[in-house]
């Protein structure tokens, strides 16, 4: 049995991408991430080929706006048979509680899972953003208000994914930034392996780029999952 979920981002432009993408892909993937660039360019549309091949759909919007914008969003996305979908953290309590009860009203609730500090994101970068908290202090801290807002939740860098396991034992923790030792960060800057981040409690592994973008994505795939199952 798995330790955790691998979930493949599907960052491409388009649905023919997407398809492309697809055929490469080895059957075992379960799950994918339908983020922004695709859903922008496709609309739910794009949410059909992965239902057809029966698969798990994070659609991942980060939502962040007024509760009832948010929760309205919610509702409306989950109607298109999504099991997954973020929102942000810092959109407070109100509108945390509004995306909640908004899936839980749903006929299939997707769960929902909150955005602490982009794995985009550094200590330094807190600077700038006049957040005189460490980056695991701000998880913890996000992650109380996300959760006693009935959010299922957290989405985090491996880094913090031991203080939230600790703070909220049934919490799912989804982690991005996931690079091989080797692998090219791009444009993540809290980065970790695969083995680390189930170590440290993940439940879901977002991996897009070195999956995605590698010569053979089948081997890509099978080497993540071999270290993640140790
Ligand atoms: O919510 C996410 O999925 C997410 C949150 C975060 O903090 N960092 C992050 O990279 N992601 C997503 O995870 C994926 C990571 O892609 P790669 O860096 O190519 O593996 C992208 O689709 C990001 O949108």
């Amino acid at each position: 049995m798995n330790k955790a979920d691998l979930i493949v981002a599907l960052d491409v432009p388009n649905a023919e991408a997407m398809e492309a993408k697809l055929r490469e892909m080895p059957d075992f993937i379960e799950w994918y991430k339908v983020g922004l660039e695709l859903f922008c360019a496709e609309g739910p549309a794009v949410l059909e080929p992965l239902k057809k091949r029966g698969k798990k759909i994070f659609l991942d919007l980060k939502l962040h706006d007024i509760p009832r914008t948010v929760g309205n969003a919610v509702k409306t996305a989950a109607e298109h048979g999504v099991n997954l979908m973020t929102v942000h953290a810092i959109g407070g309590r109100a509108m945390l509680e509004e995306a909640a009860r908004a899936a839980a009203e749903c006929e299939h609730p997707p769960k929902l899972v909150a955005v602490t500090t982009l794995t985009s994101l550094s200590q330094e970068d807190f600077k700038d953003l006049g957040i005189n908290r460490t980056v695991a202090e701000q998880a913890v801290e996000l992650g109380r208000l996300a959760i006693s807002s009935g959010i299922d939740g957290m989405v985090t860098s491996a880094h913090e994914a031991k203080v939230l396991r600790d703070a909220f034992p049934d919490a799912l923790l989804v982690t991005p930034g996931i690079r091989m030792p080797e692998g090219d960060v791009g444009d993540q800057k809290r980065v970790a392996t695969p083995s680390f981040a189930v170590e440290q409690g993940a439940t879901h592994l977002v991996i897009g780029r070195p999956i995605v973008q590698a010569e053979d994505p089948t081997a890509a795939a099978t080497a993540m999952l071999n270290d993640m199952n140790g």
